[in-house]
């Protein structure tokens, strides 16, 4: 007898295969790894209606055959038999998502044209008639010249009819000439066919195909896009503004009470002028935080964040980079670390190198606190006319530049240490969601509990030690503590390398704790300015922004701005690009070339700022 017929499941990622791979075997699977690479290899056995038992194959999802990543890899040489200890599949069931037809049936196309016995699984029907789309089986049949059947894997719908055409199948038997056809060809053609095989379209269907003519055209979607960045970093500042006061009231009173109840020394000025002033002046950027991240989560809940990724991918090709690196940049705004670990996903190993030097120019949200503190205190908010404010304008160019300066490295990068050529990327578009609001809520209040963590033990720890290194040794009469204590002294060695970029004893002071993380600035400067102001308690009251105006000039906080651009001032940072690049080369480079950039920027800033008489 001849051995078992072997069928393999292939299609894009996220078709469905896995699910119909259960439907179809049940508890009859094996769970392996395909040998040298870690690819999971599923395997199990079916009986088709004819009564002849054969083997499934789950093959990984991919977009062709012309593999980028491993699991591709594996993919196409399976199917090409090519595999080593692989049985070639006698049958392919090419698994389709009737929701994102076009975008399958590209890949689709090139299966076919490989001329093997085939059926189409149009799955995921349930889901693209909830979308208002009813596709008609019989017209791509017709099209693609294999049978077609429609299912619903998680609901076992068409199960039967898909092991009668799988038993049934044949080489291909008519349609249009598909091996001949390269990419753009097949493209056009998914195009036309997805279009042929609708029935009927609901409004909304067709609502959200004109959404994406728009959002997505070469003209008018970066301009969209920019709009609404535009509008999210004037939020930040406008809407967060009576929250941030009310927390600011509430620091301030509960440093007030706490002054008066408890008898003076020590203890009580660690407490007050440590740990309240310290903690608090980061703890006020909770709203600006929670908004930021309010629009992030809405963008990715309603599908146009995937479309903003394929708007920037056009623009990530100029710089030698594909769209696989902009998910990783992406989340490199919240932060760098889970950006970082996100490029994982990305197959070209200079590509991926690449990514990970210039995720920290990326404005995390750590460096918000201290932009927010600057720009509060030197940037006028001016009405700058259609309720655009000054300060979120500034805002904007900060990000600006840092993602201008991420392009340039980039550029740089690629054009020597990470020579190489850029690799194609496509990328599936989810479907428009209106954000559901108790996942939203869900995922803010997940992001401000990290944030309050982080204030509680990182900032609290580097606020006391500092705090203690401010106060001891104790000053003599007539002397500034600070400029008596071990943090001053510490402080007056790097003012002199950070002197010819503007920066004062004090800005230097700010910058150590800050290697820690960057919100750190902003309560080691209000620790430092509270015991600055020892116990004269007009002094005390004063906010720190209104203290940072007595003490800097705008060049100084303009060039202390352009250094946390650029300054890669947080340790975690580090120490996930050593484990992320195995050794201390790329860390230590990423370290060198950031703060080298930090010093000219703030250098540059500096002096054009005194050049132009601000
Ligand atoms: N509503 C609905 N959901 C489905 C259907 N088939 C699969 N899903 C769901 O779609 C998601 C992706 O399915 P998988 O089976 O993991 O997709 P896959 O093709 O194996 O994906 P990769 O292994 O990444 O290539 C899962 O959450 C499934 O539960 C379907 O017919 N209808
Ligand atoms: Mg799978």
């Amino acid at each position: 007898m001849s051995r078992q017929r072997k069928i393999a499941l292939v299609g894009n990622p996220n078709a469905g295969k896995s699910a119909l791979f259960n439907a179809l075997t049940g508890a009859r699977q094996k769970i392996a790894n395909y040998p040298g690479v870690t690819v999971e290899r599923k395997s199990g056995r079916m009986v088709l209606p004819t009564g002849e038992p054969v083997e499934m194959t789950d093959l990984p999802g991919a977009y062709g055959l012309d593999a980028t990543s491993p699991d591709e890899e594996v993919t196409s040489k399976v199917i090409a038999g090519k595999f080593a200890g692989e049985a070639e599949p006698d049958v392919l069931v090419i698994v389709l998502d009737a929701s994102n037809l076009e975008q399958h049936l590209v890949f689709a196309q090139e299966l076919l044209a490989l001329g093997k016995p085939s059926v189409v699984a149009l799955n995921m029907v349930d889901l693209a008639e909830r979308d208002g789309l009813v596709l008609d089986a019989a017209v791509l049949e017709e099209e693609l010249g294999v049978k077609v059947v429609p299912t619903v894997a998680v609901r076992r719908r068409g199960l039967a009819e898909l092991g009668e055409a799988i038993a049934s199948a044949e080489s291909r038997h008519a349609g249009p000439g598909l091996t001949d056809l390269g990419p753009t060809e097949r493209r056009v053609a998914a195009h036309a066919m997805a279009n042929a095989a609708i029935l009927s379209e609901s409004k909304q269907h067709r609502l959200h195909a004109r959404l994406d003519q728009v959002l997505l055209n070469p003209w008018l979607g970066p301009l969209i896009l920019f709009a609404f960045l535009f509008v999210v970093f004037q939020a930040v500042f406008a809407w967060a503004a009576p929250l941030m006061d009310g927390l600011d009231a509430g620091a301030g009173w509960l440093h007030d009470t706490v002054k008066a109840a408890m008898p003076a020394g020590l203890v009580r000025d660690l407490l007050t002028d440590g740990v309240i002033s310290g903690v608090g002046s980061v703890v006020v950027f909770l709203p600006q935080i929670v908004i930021l991240f309010a629009f992030i989560l809405a963008m990715e809940a309603s599908g146009y964040m995937a479309r903003a990724a394929f708007l920037m991918d056009r623009l990530m090709a100029y710089v030698g980079l594909s769209g696989r690196s902009f998910i990783p940049l992406l989340s490199s705004f919240a932060c760098a670390i889970p950006g970082i670990m996100a490029t994982r996903s990305i197959t070209d190993p200079k590509d991926r190198l690449t990514t990970i030097l210039i995720a920290p120019l990326m404005t995390c949200s750590a460096r918000l606190p201290v932009y927010a503190v600057i720009i509060g205190a030197f940037i006028p908010n001016t009405n700058l006319g259609w309720g655009i404010g000054l300060q979120g304008v500034v805002l904007f160019g900060l990000y600006v530049a840092g993602i201008v300066g991420a392009m340039i490295v980039a550029l740089l990068l690629r054009s020597s240490i990470t020579k190489g050529a850029a690799s194609g990327f496509i990328m599936e578009m989810p479907k428009y969601q209106m954000p559901r609001l108790k996942d939203m809520a869900i995922g803010l209040w997940q992001r401000a509990w990290i944030f309050l963590r982080r204030a509680g033990t990182i900032i609290f720890t580097v606020t006391v030690v500092l705090w203690v290194l401010l106060n001891f040794p104790q000053a003599r009469p007539g002397e500034s503590q600070v400029d008596a204590s071990i943090a001053g002294k510490l402080a007056n060695g790097l003012a002199v390398v950070v002197e010819p970029i503007g920066f004062n004893r004090d800005m230097a002071l700010a910058l150590i704790p800050a290697m820690a993380a960057r919100e750190v600035a902003v309560s080691s400067l209000a620790t430092t300015y509270a015991v600055d102001a020892g116990d004269d308690e007009d002094q005390q009251a004063v906010e720190l922004g209104d203290r940072l105006k007595g003490r800097w000039s705008l060049p100084m906080a303009l060039a202390f701005l352009a250094w946390f651009v650029f300054a890669p001032q947080c340790m975690s940072t580090i120490a996930v690009t050593r484990r992320e690049t195995n050794g201390w080369k790329w860390p230590s480079f990423m370290l060198a070339y950031l703060f080298g950039l930090a010093y000219v920027a703030a250098g540059v800033t500096y002096w054009i700022a005194v050049g132009v008489g601000l």
